[in-house]
Formats: C-alpha cells, sequence, structure tokens
C-alpha cells in the first residue's frame, strides 16, 4: 500500500471540498475525537494524569480545546489559551471553546509548577504564517525541556509542514515525541527536521473519501514501493545471473572508499564486485578477498554497473576514468567525488545529461555545489532541490540526510528509515554499493534508488536495535545488516506473490 504525503495547499482543497458536504465543525469534532483517543494511549490506564494543553489562536487551537474537552472527564487538564489579537475564531473553534469551558479544565495563564504527564500542542498546525516569538516562543522553550511524552496535533507547532524547516530564521519548534496528523501526511513530518521534531507519526483521514484526495506530492517510501523487485533466487542461479559492479574510486590514501562500496554490493547480491581504482591500490582484499583489485585505467566500464566517486580525489586520471564512463553504456551511481568534479565541470555536467541512466547520491553540501547555491536553500526545500537535480541532470537523485529524498522526473519519495548512526564517514560509500548492486541485479533505477536508501537505513535502524550505535555504529558494520534485511524482505514478499 502506498503512503501518500500532502503539501498544505492540497490539505486546504481537500478541506473545502470535504467541509462543502458536512455539517459545520464535524471535521474538528472527529479530529479532537480522534486526538483525545490518541493522548488516552498515550497515558496509558488509570485517570487523574496531569495533561497540559497549549491552544493557539486558530484552528489548531480549536483542535486542542476539543481534545481538552474530552479528557477532563477522566483527567487534571490545564489549559493555557493563546487567543491572539488577530480576527475571531471559526465557527468550530467558538465551539470548541465553549466545550472545553464547560468541562473540567482549568484555564490559566501560567505554566504549571511540575512537570504534566503529557502536553498536548495545539499551539499552531499548517496555518503558522511566521516563526513563533513572544509568549508562544516561551511555553515551547519550556516544554522542549520536558521528559514527559509531548501529543503535537497535525504538526509541531512551529514546523513547515511542507519542507520539514523550523520556520526561521533563530525560529523553535515544538519537540514532539507523538504527532498525530490530520487528513492525510505531510512531507515536513518526515525530511528536514521533521523526523527529530514530529517523534512518531500517526495520520488520521477524517473519514473523507479518498475519491477527494489529489494525486500526492510526494510518496513516503517503505518497500511496498520496490516489492516487485524482490526476488527469490532460483535453484539454477549462478554468479553471472546477478551482474557484475565495479566501484570505481580509490585515489591514493582512499582506498578504504571503495573497498566499503565493494563489500556493500557483494553482501546485498552483486554477483561479482570489482574495486576499481583511480591510483595503483591494494592488490587484494584480505578482509574480503571475494573482491577483485583492478587499475580504473586499464578497466572495461562497459561490463560493470559502475559507482563512480568513492574516495576518487579531482586528480586529471580521475576525470579521465570519468570520462570513459560516461562513454560506457553501463548503469552508473555517482557518488562524493565524482559530484564535486561533475559540479566544477560543464563538459561533464552536459555529458551526464546526455547520456542518462544514472543515479546520483549527494549529500547537502555536494548538492548545493552540483546546483550552484548554498547548503540553507537546498535544506530550506529539500523535495524541490531533489526534483531540481533529478531535472536538470536528467537522472534519479537522491538527496541525503535525516528523510532522504528520491526524486525522477515527477516523481518524488522520502525515505522512512535510517537513524543518526548513519552520521559517519563511508556511510555514503556502502549506500552508492549497495544502489550498484541492485542496479546490477537488474532492478531500474527508480526501484534501486529507492530500495538502497531504505535498505541502507533499515540496516542501521537493525544495528541500533541491538545496541550497535547509534553512537559508534560505523559504515562497515552496515553491509552485513543490510544482507540480512534485504534477505528478511525478500523471505516476506516472495511468499506473498507465491
Ligand atoms: N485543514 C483541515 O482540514 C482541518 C484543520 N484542522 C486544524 O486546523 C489547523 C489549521 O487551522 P488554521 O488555518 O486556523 O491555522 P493554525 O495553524 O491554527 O494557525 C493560524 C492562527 O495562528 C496565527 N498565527 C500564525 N502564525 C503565527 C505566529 N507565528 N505567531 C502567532 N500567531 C500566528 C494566525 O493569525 P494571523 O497570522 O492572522 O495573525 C491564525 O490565528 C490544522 O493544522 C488542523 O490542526 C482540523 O480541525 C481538522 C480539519
Ligand atoms: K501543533
Amino acid at each position: 500500500m502506498q503512503h501518500p504525503l500532502f503539501s498544505v495547499a492540497q490539505i486546504r482543497g481537500i478541506e473545502r471540498t470535504a467541509a462543502a458536504g458536512l455539517e459545520p465543525g464535524i471535521l474538528m469534532d472527529r479530529a479532537g475525537r480522534a486526538a483525545a483517543d490518541h493522548a488516552a494511549d498515550l497515558l496509558g490506564p488509570g485517570t487523574g494524569r496531569a495533561v497540559l494543553v497549549l491552544a493557539g489562536p486558530g484552528n489548531n487551537g480549536g483542535d486542542a480545546l476539543e481534545v481538552a474537552a474530552h479528557l477532563a472527564a477522566r483527567e487534571q487538564v490545564t489549559v493555557i489559551h493563546l487567543r491572539g489579537d488577530g480576527a475571531q475564531p471559526s465557527f468550530e473553534t467558538a465551539r470548541a471553546i465553549e466545550r472545553a469551558g464547560a468541562s473540567s479544565a482549568t484555564f490559566t495563564d501560567a505554566l504549571p509548577s511540575a512537570e504534566p504527564d503529557l502536553v498536548i500542542d495545539g499551539l499552531f498546525g499548517i496555518g503558522l504564517t511566521r516563526p513563533l516569538e513572544g509568549r508562544g516562543r516561551e511555553l515551547v522553550d519550556t516544554i522542549n525541556e520536558y521528559g514527559c511524552p509531548v501529543l503535537a496535533l497535525d504538526l509541531p507547532s512551529g514546523l513547515d509542514a511542507d519542507t520539514g524547516a523550523v520556520v526561521g530564521p533563530d525560529g523553535i519548534a515544538v519537540r514532539a515525541s507523538h504527532t498525530i496528523t490530520f487528513i492525510g501526511d505531510k512531507p515536513g513530518l518526515h525530511t528536514n527536521e521533521g523526523r527529530e521534531y514530529a517523534g512518531q507519526v500517526a495520520v488520521v483521514g477524517l473519514d473523507i473519501s479518498q475519491d477527494q484526495f489529489p494525486p500526492a506530492t510526494a510518496l513516503l517510501s517503505t518497500p511496498d514501493l520496490f516489492a516487485h523487485c524482490l526476488r527469490a533466487r532460483g535453484q539454477n542461479a549462478n554468479k553471472g545471473t546477478f551482474g557484475n559492479v565495479a566501484i570505481v574510486g580509490g585515489a591514493h590514501g582512499m582506498t578504504g572508499a571503495p573497498m566499503l562500496g565493494a563489500r556493500a554490493a557483494l553482501f546485498t547480491g552483486a554477483g561479482r564486485v570489482f574495486a576499481a581504482f583511480v591510483d595503483p591500490g591494494p592488490a587484494y582484499d584480505s578482509t574480503q578477498p571475494e573482491v577483485m583489485c583492478r587499475l580504473a585505467g586499464g578497466f572495461d566500464f562497459g561490463t560493470a554497473t559502475l559507482v563512480l566517486g568513492p574516495g576518487m580525489g579531482h586528480s586529471p586520471d580521475a576525470v579521465r576514468d570519468l570520462l570513459r564512463a560516461f562513454e560506457s553504456a553501463s548503469p552508473l551511481v555517482i557518488d562524493a567525488d565524482a559530484l564535486n568534479l561533475i559540479a566544477n565541470s560543464p563538459d561533464l555536467q552536459q555529458r551526464l545529461t546526455q547520456r542518462g541512466n544514472a543515479i546520483l547520491t549527494p549529500h547537502p553540501l555536494e548538492a548545493a555545489r552540483l546546483l550552484g547555491m548554498t547548503v540553507p536553500i537546498v535544506q530550506a526545500d529539500r523535495l524541490a532541490a531533489a526534483h531540481e537535480l533529478a531535472a536538470r541532470f536528467n537522472a534519479v537523485a537522491v538527496l541525503k540526510g535525516s528523510g532522504t529524498v528520491i526524486a525522477h522526473g515527477d516523481q518524488v519519495a522520502v525515505n522512512s528509515t535510517g537513524n543518526p548512526g548513519l552520521a559517519t564517514a563511508g556511510t555514503g560509500d556502502v549506500l552508492a554499493g549497495i544502489c550498484g548492486s541492485l542496479l546490477a541485479q537488474g532492478w531500474p533505477l527508480w526501484e534501486a534508488a529507492l530500495g538502497g536508501v531504505w535498505l541502507h537505513g533499515a540496516a542501521a535502524d537493525r544495528l541500533v536495535r541491538r545496541g550497535i550505535g547509534p553512537i559508534g555504529l560505523t559504515a562497515g558494520e552496515l553491509p552485513l545488516a543490510a544482507r540480512a534485511v534485504l534477505n528478511e524482505l525478500v523471505r516476506r514478499y516472495a511468499r506473498r506473490r507465491s
């Protein structure tokens, strides 16, 4: 099943259409009830717990007041309602104010002296227009220090639902442990700062019929998007069935980078794996003697899927190897130094765009160089930046980072796996190796990028679940974990198909 992500403009459109066919206020009723149920689940069995509800001036505040009215029947609810000095509340928010006022919730301006058992964040949702300041900012500052669960309604206040950026400059947002989001899921909860601030995300459709939803802006990447490429291995298979991968890079002093990529390709199922070194490199890898070491200058680039860039450096030999690789018809994964060489060369850019058949895997700085912009601009709208990279270079673009964004043509997906353990040297080489391996096994570019990114993150998640990281997780540990995750996926999906 697909997991769609909608822009704020789309959510507004869906809401308008749905509300036109319903009694006024029904959608807020549903949102309030669903959020109150979610809060009750977080509190667990019992009664009389201290719940702090922060309600803002708009309909997000209305949702919060509905939650307060529901929870007040069982819990000790304290409400801080920031009314703002703008327009009058909407019909449904006015009704929520009345309901909460008629309940046993206590209204106050001051934060309780003791930390509550649960905070409900209903300050701002998709109507946030500027950074938090004044009292709202003070409240967020304080609750961000709490250790209790924080349930954000629709989205953490202060976050941009489209981009996952904290609305700034010098912005602040609620660090929620959980977010219950209404009508449809939003990209900003899953990329950039979104994963840090939104916590666990639950989506509540408010019983709006699916035919009122437009095509999604993006998809959350889950194995359902590439499951059709997962194949159990036939008894009669041989190594030739699973393709060749060559990792091209490893300038003097950087031989480890292609070796990491090569191991990743090997452990995720490529038939034969080469490490092709720009400068004379090791004759073989004693830890992984299955990897065949070659000099890139003499390697026939037409015989393998090519992963270009790990530790490649910037020498004339590196440029020569890149040009030769572009002239081959092989599928390419382009990473690291190869991306920087391309960013500096209009000629390489033109050749890449003309040949196509490539996955680019930049981190935000490499993406900024390729696009001729700054990192903050890339990060301010990661979906747009990935789109632009894909369009400009006629490739599948993988913009790495928390909530990696994968784009091709008009398709965009946001990855759902991974953790801060990946923020360490060499993990990019492993990702590139996995993508190359899937390509070599016959996966199309789009699925190889989606699958590679998902597997790489899931491998890190698996290691962390087992106590390996996030602190101190090393890139070299990922390939074995990726192998385990891939085999589990194949078992799960191959069984489903049979
Ligand atoms: N859409 C739906 O389908 C449904 C929506 N629902 C809920 O409604 C939410 C959207 O409601 P919304 O449009 O009223 O916007 P919301 O986020 O409450 O904020 C707007 C208010 O905040 C103010 N304001 C803005 N920024 C500010 C700042 N930095 N600092 C201070 N003030 C600031 C702004 O005032 P102004 O900019 O005019 O000064 C205005 O008063 C949505 O997220 C969901 O929770 C559900 O009930 C279910 C159905
Ligand atoms: K909120």
